[in-house]
């Protein structure tokens, strides 16, 4: 028998109380608590039982807000989270261990100091998230901050109600209450959050709103970790399996109903080859859904109407022309996954970021124009995808930058969870997820201890100056440059030396290596040679 489940009708929190909310988890960062791995572990393994046990309530909201399936709740936002708590409590000890500093880092002059690096939690951080991931992308992030020992405040997005309140009654109830909050609300609430003192601001969402984020967090140098949007690019020459590519590409604008940031908005296609690509298409969207796209039940639909309008805006200005789907219904927020040839980067389906089972495609003449025509739209998008050959493969990715990249597929850069991911530029800045999710909230803070024995040597440092001491000490910890002036490396003596001791080998490790090896062939010649002989 199914669970009956209920959720709290959605309440924003009281604003006048979100200040003493702020400096509770303040305070509690004060105490300490948060340092010892141990309590961090346990937060952690609570946190993965809270998603189990929440997991009618979470499924029934991520259906209710965004009438998300089962299948995709469990795989992109459930299981995703749990494994993130997984990854974190077997590997925390690793990461949080400090990091003894010696060569090349340290010069062996000052070895004795015991430089390290400390990894110091950042202190009481306040996460901000969207609507589209509404469970996953404010928990991966809690992941990190819990991992790294920060305190935390989570604003959920107001545009997913159901999942907002199942998120605060999870949290609330299931973590240190004094060390993790959920504040629900919308402008009113976030701004009241953002008037107070954060230690990092971790912001997912439009890069519109992510500038004012920004913005008011320079206002007391507060650190940010945006992740932000993009129109982001595919790539597909003539040598690419357009099959694969046409049933890939449906994939990134079907699941979520395309409302994934980083999904492709436009595809430039080698215009030999465009109408094949749209007949495998529609053949990968007849597969995907046998008995059309509203008949689905696999298809989520978009969030609410001013996102329904939003995009339908985009296909109502096209000038470009539908070859795969176009159909909607605004009574059930549905849009089926769309398909728009395109032939001015102007044309509103490239202007804006679809955010939605809407994309277009543009037919190019060669690779060179594709790079032009992405560069110009957007030259730091959140991904981009490139189906070719090798050559045109690493060439996109050389001479075209983004925040991540798949080769061969849409966005599976960003969907393992332990593999970092983040935007550049204007997509964002800041990584999180896997070992990068602690980085994010974690200082690396360099400690040195000068031992008392030392001071004798250390007292050159000291006036009254002696230029004597000086030229000493440049004497005893001088570098010399293996170049000159042109840039050039200068093969002297010490280059020479390097390559016959070293026996051509690069570095330490390979001279090391190939001396071992001769040793060990000298040896089992001789091993040889004695056994002839006897
Ligand atoms: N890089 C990434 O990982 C992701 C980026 N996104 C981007 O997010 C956008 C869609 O998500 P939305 O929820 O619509 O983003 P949004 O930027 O409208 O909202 C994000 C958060 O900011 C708050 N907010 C909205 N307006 C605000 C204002 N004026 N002042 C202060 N706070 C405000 C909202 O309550 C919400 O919690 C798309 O642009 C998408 O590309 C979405 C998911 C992942
Ligand atoms: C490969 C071999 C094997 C294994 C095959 C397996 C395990 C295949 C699994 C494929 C799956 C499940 C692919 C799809 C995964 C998609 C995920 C998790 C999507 C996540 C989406 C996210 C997190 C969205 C985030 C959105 C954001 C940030 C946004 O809006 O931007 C065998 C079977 C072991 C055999 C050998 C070969």
């Amino acid at each position: 028998m199914a669970t009956k489940v209920t959720i709290t009708p959605f309440e924003a929190t009281a604003l006048n109380i979100i200040p003493a909310l702020a400096s509770n988890a303040r305070g509690t960062f004060r105490t300490h608590k948060t340092k010892n791995l141990e309590w961090r572990l346990v937060q952690l393994r609570k946190l993965y039982w809270a998603v189990e046990d929440f997991k009618p309530q979470l499924l029934h909201a991520l259906a209710q807000d965004l009438h998300k399936s089962d299948y995709e709740s469990l795989l992109s936002e459930l299981d995703w989270v749990q494994k993130d708590c997984l990854f974190m409590i077997d590997n925390l000890a690793a990461f949080a261990k400090d990091e003894k500093l010696g060569a090349p880092h340290v010069p062996i002059t000052f070895s004795m100091m015991n430089f390290r690096i400390r990894k110091e939690p950042l202190g009481t951080v306040l996460i901000i998230g969207p609507y589209n991931y509404p469970i996953q992308l404010v928990l991966a992030p809690l992941v990190g901050a819990i991992g790294a020992g920060c305190t935390a405040v989570i604003k959920p997005s107001e545009l997913t109600p159901a999942s907002a309140m199942v998120l605060k009654e999870l949290i609330e109830t299931r973590l240190d209450n004094n060390a993790y909050l959920v504040v629900n609300g919308a402008i009113p609430e976030t701004n009241a959050l953002m008037n107070e003192k954060w230690d990092k601001v971790f912001f997912t969402g439009s890069a519109g709103v992510g500038t004012i984020i920004a913005k008011k967090a320079a206002e007391t140098l507060t650190p940010v970790c945006l992740e932000l949007g993009g129109k982001n690019p595919a790539f597909i020459t003539k040598n690419a399996n357009l099959a694969l590519a046409a049933k890939r590409l449906l994939w990134g604008k079907t699941q979520n109903s395309g409302q994934v940031c980083m999904s492709q908005n436009y595809i430039l296609i080698d215009s030999a080859v465009v109408k094949t690509f749209i007949e495998f298409l529609k053949a990968a969207e007849k597969e995907m859904f046998p008995n059309g796209a509203k008949a689905s039940p696999d298809l989520a639909r978009i969030v609410n109407q001013r996102h329904f309008h939003r995009i339908k805006k985009m296909l109502d200005e096209t000038k470009g022309e539908i070859v795969m789907g176009g159909q909607m219904d605004e009574s059930e927020l549905f849009i089926e996954p769309t398909a728009v040839l395109v032939n001015s980067t102007d044309d509103s389906m490239m202007a804006e970021e679809s955010f939605g089972p809407i994309f277009c495609i543009y037919p190019v003449h060669s690779l060179d124009q594709a790079l032009n025509i992405a560069s110009s739209v957007h030259r730091t998008p959140l991904s981009l995808f490139s189906f070719g050959s090798k050559a045109e493969n690493n060439r996109v990715l050389n001479e075209m930058t983004s925040g991540g990249a798949t080769i061969n597929d849409s966005y599976f850069h960003g969907s393992v969870n332990s593999v970092p991911f983040g935007g550049v530029g204007d997509s964002g800045s800041g990584a999180y997820r896997g070992k990068a999710s602690f980085d994010c909230f974690t200082h690396l803070r360099t400690v040195a201890e000068t031992p008392g024995w030392a001071e004798r040597f250390l007292s050159v440092r000291y006036m009254p100056y002696n230029i004597k001491d000086l030229k000493f000490l440049q004497k005893i910890t001088a570098v010399k440059p293996n170049f000159d002036r042109r840039g050039a490396i200068v093969k002297g003596f010490g280059y020479w030396a390097a390559l016959v001791f070293g026996l051509g080998g690069k570095g330490a490790k390979g001279a090391l290596l190939r001396w071992l090896l001769v040793l060990a062939s000298g040896y089992a010649l001789l091993a040889a040679k004695e056994a002839r002989r006897a």
